[in-house]
């Protein structure tokens, strides 16, 4: 079945936090409409660019593009951004059921409020290995003040502007900033403005919801709890989950998780749902949605004020969800028990010329102005440096635990070229920065595969005595996984589609400063390109219609 959508994007001045901000719309709203789909459907986007000034991507998350790679809608790697006032369409398949998400990829311009959801069902003879009575999805943001291009502005510049913490945490694009903070320019900040009253889930007693959360967060790790309840973990990144409890879930930016919820609880009064900032020290206020019990009226104040939840620095407990999620018993791909190649990335923060860029082995990705999936096809040699970056660095000799120059960093757009058919195991190796006693959570996300996660770890990884306690039984696999400060996670790929493909942290500015590698694996094998994604760079004389 084909699944026709018909998008325009355009600027408009939106509150979802009480203050009055230029906000990406897709048809008028943000987040934008979600995408319902069951297994096995081709979804067609046309898009219309109508931003005026500025151009456009927009990537299907957790899509893996298969055959379709130059659907991925990633500036830089496949495609050239769509100009203002052209129209692209993004054609592809989603082939297995699951949560995800779809965002811009050009800039910082997810920041300003172009996501939403992509959900797809299992066929209607096809059951999943958990029950529910209603399905509801929930997405979480933070929400920056500033413009995408003010930010993008500072990240670049000398002295740094660091875009710091978000001004609030949005649930389903609603948040409230208090207002009196605020600039009294008359307009501006409005805290009655219904744009921002907060989200309302309402249930019925007796009830289970299957509530289907998504993180685009551009710089927060969150946690998500629902006052009074428990939650149960049945699905990560499309993939089933050996079900358990927790009272907050953690939530990293890229990642979708379904948990179960039992609307069990005293039906005479509402509840809170509550996000918090967690692993950066916060000061954001927390994000609020009402949880109501029918027949309470939907904007009835739960009658206790909503629960603290876990604290911002307690690594421990979020390392103990990380290893709590294993694949669901019934629906468990083994993973190949060997790899073919190893490549370890030291994630570091450093200056280059200057600037602060994050660095993979002291490479920082520069995206090329010629998509790297056309050069590749087109042999286009001189479109991007032919030096690939290392698949190490001094492990011997480097302290993840102090503060390091990397005096070597160096700025460039070569890319790992990786076998076709191939298993290659990825150690994402987290350090300190360039602030004492300080390492950062990175939620690292892959296009066009999953990947098995075997490990996760405090400290260095120990190539030797590490790989003995991968888990090779029963591993999730996701697209999205978070390296905890100071410690190491091991994944596991299988180099089975063809295409160029972006592995980056998913904290918008890390990426914008150089915090992603790309993979390409098996490009000869990519049908022909269509000529839509050209027309830029060193494809600037190629046909475009
Ligand atoms: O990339 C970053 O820069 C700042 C800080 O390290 C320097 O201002 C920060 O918190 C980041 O995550």
């Amino acid at each position: 079945r084909y699944r026709h959508y018909k998008w325009e994007v355009k600027y408009q001045y939106k509150s979802p936090d009480c203050f009055k901000k230029l906000t990406i719309s897709i048809n008028g709203r943000s987040p934008g409409p979600t995408i319902l789909a069951q297994q096995g459907d081709t979804i067609v986007v046309e898009l219309k660019n109508s931003l005026l000034t500025e151009n456009l991507a927009v990537h299907w998350h957790g899509i893996r593009q298969i055959g379709s790679p130059w659907s991925d809608g990633t500036e830089g790697v496949t495609q050239c951004p769509i100009l203002p006032g052209d129209n692209f369409i993004y054609k592809f398949v989603v082939d297995r059921p699951g949560t995800y998400l779809y965002h811009a990829h050009y800039g910082l311009q997810k920041e300003a409020g172009l996501y939403g959801s992509i959900i797809v069902s299992v066929p209607s003879n096809v059951s999943e290995p958990f029950t529910y009575d209603y399905d509801h999805s929930i997405i979480l943001n933070d929400w920056y003040h500033k413009s995408t291009h003010e930010q993008a502005t500072g990240l670049s510049s000398i002295p740094f502007g660091w875009v710091g913490e978000p001004q609030s945490l949005l649930i389903n694009g609603r948040g409230k900033f208090n207002c009196s903070l605020s600039s009294l320019v008359a307009g501006v900040c409005n805290a009655l403005n219904p744009e921002c009253s907060p989200y309302v889930l309402t249930v019925i007693p007796g009830k289970t919801y299957r509530l289907r959360i998504g993180s685009l967060t551009s710089l927060s790790a969150i946690s998500f709890g629902m006052q009074g309840h428990n939650l149960t973990v049945v699905e990560a990144d499309g993939h089933y989950v050996e079900p358990f409890v927790v009272k907050n879930i953690y939530i990293y930016s890229g990642e979708t998780y379904s948990v179960l919820l039992k609307a069990n609880q005293d039906s005479s009064r509402n509840y809170w749902a509550i996000t918090n900032v967690v692993s950066r020290k916060p000061s954001t206020p927390n994000g609020l949605a009402i949880l109501n019990y029918h027949p309470n009226h939907p904007e009835k104040l739960p009658p206790t004020i909503p629960p603290t939840g876990p604290l911002w620095s307690d690594t421990a407990s979020r390392l103990a969800q990380s290893f709590a999620i294993k694949a669901h018993r019934g629906h468990i791909t083994a993973p190949p028990l060997k790899s073919d190649r190893v490549i370890v990335l030291l994630n570091t923060q450093n200056k280059i010329d200057g600037f602060f860029k994050w660095s993979l082995n002291n490479v920082s990705l520069t995206l090329p102005h010629t998509p790297y999936l056309v050069a590749l096809k087109f042999n286009l040699t001189d479109a991007f440096d032919q030096t690939p970056p290392p698949d190490n660095y001094d492990s011997m000799n480097y302290d993840i635990f102090s503060v390091a120059k990397n005096v070597n960093a160096t700025s460039s757009n070569g890319i790992y070229r990786l076998k076709f058919n191939t298993t290659v195991d990825i150690i994402l190796q987290n350090a300190n920065t360039m602030t004492v006693n300080n390492s950062e959570t990175h939620p690292w996300h892959l296009h066009g595969h999953d990947f098995w996660i075997l490990g996760y770890g405090n400290g260095k990884f120990d190539m030797k005595r590490d790989p003995q306690k991968y888990n090779l039984l029963n591993p999730i696999m996701k697209n999205t996984v978070p390296v905890h400060p100071y410690g190491w996670t091991a994944l596991r790929i299988q180099t089975n589609n063809p295409g160029v493909w972006l592995f980056h942290c998913h904290i918008e500015s890390h990426f914008y400063m150089g915090m992603s590698v790309v993979f390409e694996a098996g490009v000869e094998k990519v049908g022909k390109l269509p000529s839509t994604i050209m027309g830029c760079g060193k494809t600037r004389g190629f046909h475009r219609p």
